[in-house]
This record gives structure tokens, C-alpha cells and sequence, in this order.
């Protein structure tokens, strides 16, 4: 395993932001097992550095990641991906607690989109491509893509997308409601670096306690999630960041978080 010496991506900390750039430039960024893995391991090394704040994953000028890799899977049998219980590992993405910030540029396709969506946000360049298009290899999605895809942009476009295997442009995906900010592809990563690092600034706890809360509202029913919410807030008074964030305001100065 790549955890000490990753080949496939590059690691970096700019300020209390964890940057993570998929580095497979010849295959597009596509997602075969080594690279998962050095994803998997960076992000949770992040998650438990209390330097880090929030995370950011971007790729290439020309691909955020082109699908899962597709010649890694071509031979493949029934009992080998349903044995092997075939991209559940990417599944810890969804486990990690502080924000994930998919920084997307040119391709998300297939597993590339999936894993944009696995992200708290995506922010794309005015380049970028997204799509499901495993319709097209004989196979649906296998990421979550009919799952998250859908509850981001409705049934009906889920539906196109996927359905046809067709691409979106930026535009499209912002109009959507996938993407929630689009940025000129030449400041794609400052741009979301700053967004990271604006986050990274509010208390680590609160962030947490939102991004679970969120997160919730995709799960339950309304009343569970308000439920929830309301006694995540509750909790938040057991901070004492709350208590530094108010009396910043009543003192008309900013506040110093402690993250704790
Ligand atoms: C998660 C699940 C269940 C499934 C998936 O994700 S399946 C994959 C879904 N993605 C795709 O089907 C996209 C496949 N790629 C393309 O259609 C094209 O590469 C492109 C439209 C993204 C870009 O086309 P372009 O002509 O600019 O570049 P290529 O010459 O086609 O690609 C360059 C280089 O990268 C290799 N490549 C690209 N995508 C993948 C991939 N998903 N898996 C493995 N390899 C990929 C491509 O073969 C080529 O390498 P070679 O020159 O060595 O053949």
C-alpha cells in the first residue's frame, strides 16, 4: 500500500486547509485501487490532524477524474466485484467529519463525478465536464451516481444524465444545483483553497456539528432532522467557541476560535 510514499496523488497543507491533488495525468485521473487507497489514507490523516480545518480534492487542468478505471475492470467476473464487494471502499470518503471541498476542473466523469458528490461541495472551473456515462460501457453507476446524483438535481435530469450517458457543462451542473460555485479554471484551486480556509477559520467542532446536521436532511425524515438539529444546537452551547463567537459580536470585535 501507497499511505507513506502515495504515486498516484500529491499531499500538501496550505495553512489549516488539506489539499489533495489526484496526480494520473496519462490515464485522465481514472480511479483504479492504488489511487483510491492514497485518497482514502490522506483524507483520513487530515481528519485526525487538528491543524487541518477542512479538505480540499482537485485533479488536472483536463480531468478532476475520468471514471473509475475502466481497463483495471474490464476483466472482471460477477463473483470477483460482487465477492470483493467492488468500490464500497470509497465509501469512507462519507465518513470523514470535517468538510471535503471537490475542487473540478475539465472531467468528472462516472466514478470521477461520484466522488465529486461524495464531497460537502463541489466548485468547478468554467471547464468542467460531469457525467455518468457507464450506461455507455453496458454498467450503471457504481459510486452512488444514481443515488446522490439525484438527490442533487431531481429525478428527471438524474434520469437524462444517466440514462444517456450525455455530458454537462458548469453551467449547466450550477444551474442544476450540483455545483455550488464556478470559478475561472486558471483559480480554480486558490479559489477553492479559500473557501477551505474560510471554513478552516470557524470553530472545528461547529463545522462538524453542521456538516453531520446536513448531512442528516439527506437521510431522515423533516421532523427527524429538525429534531436533530435542535439538539445539535443545544450542544453547541457545550463549546467554547459559542461562548467566544457571541461575545465577539456583543464586543463588536472578531472572534478567536479555539476549536474546542
Ligand atoms: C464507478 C463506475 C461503476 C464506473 C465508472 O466510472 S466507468 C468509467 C466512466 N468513465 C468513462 O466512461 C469515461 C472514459 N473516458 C473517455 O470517454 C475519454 O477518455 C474522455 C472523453 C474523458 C477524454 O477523451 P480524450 O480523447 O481527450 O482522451 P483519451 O485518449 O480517451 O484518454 C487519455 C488516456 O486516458 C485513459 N482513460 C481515460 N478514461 C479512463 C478510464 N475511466 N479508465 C481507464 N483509462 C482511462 C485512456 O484510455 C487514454 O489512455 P491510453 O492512451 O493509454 O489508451
Amino acid at each position: 500500500m501507497s499511505e507513506q510514499n502515495p504515486e498516484n496523488i500529491t499531499v500538501e497543507q496550505r495553512g489549516r486547509v488539506g489539499l489533495i491533488t489526484l496526480n494520473r495525468p496519462k490515464a485522465l485521473n481514472a480511479l483504479n485501487r492504488d489511487l483510491m487507497e492514497e485518497v482514502i489514507a490522506a483524507a483520513r490523516a487530515f481528519d485526525t490532524d487538528p491543524a487541518v480545518g477542512a479538505i480540499v480534492i482537485t485533479g488536472s487542468e483536463k480531468a478532476f477524474a475520468a471514471g473509475a478505471d475502466i481497463k483495471e475492470m474490464q476483466s472482471r467476473s460477477f463473483s470477483d466485484v460482487y465477492g470483493g464487494d467492488l468500490f464500497s471502499d470509497w465509501d469512507r470518503i462519507t465518513k470523514i467529519r470535517k468538510p471535503i471541498i471537490a475542487a473540478v476542473a475539465g472531467y468528472a466523469l462516472g466514478g470521477g463525478c461520484e466522488l465529486a458528490m461524495m464531497c460537502d461541495l463541489i466548485i468547478a472551473a468554467d471547464s468542467a465536464k460531469f457525467g455518468q456515462p457507464e450506461i455507455n460501457l453496458g454498467v450503471i453507476p457504481g459510486m452512488g451516481g444514481t443515488q446522490r446524483l439525484t438527490r442533487a438535481v431531481g429525478k428527471s435530469k438524474a434520469m437524462d444524465l444517466v440514462l444517456t450517458g450525455r455530458m454537462m457543462d458548469a453551467e449547466e451542473a450550477e444551474r442544476s444545483g450540483l455545483v455550488a460555485r464556478i470559478v475561472p479554471a486558471a483559480e480554480l484551486v486558490d479559489a477553492a483553497v479559500a473557501v477551505a480556509e474560510t471554513i478552516g477559520a470557524k470553530s472545528l467542532p461547529v463545522v462538524m456539528m453542521a456538516k453531520e446536521a446536513v448531512n442528516v436532511a439527506l437521510e431522515t425524515t423533516l421532523s427527524e432532522g429538525v429534531r436533530f438539529e435542535r439538539r445539535t444546537f443545544f450542544s453547541t452551547f457545550a463549546t467554547e467557541d459559542q461562548k467566544e463567537g457571541m461575545s465577539a459580536f456583543v464586543e463588536k470585535r472578531d472572534p478567536e476560535f479555539k476549536h474546542r
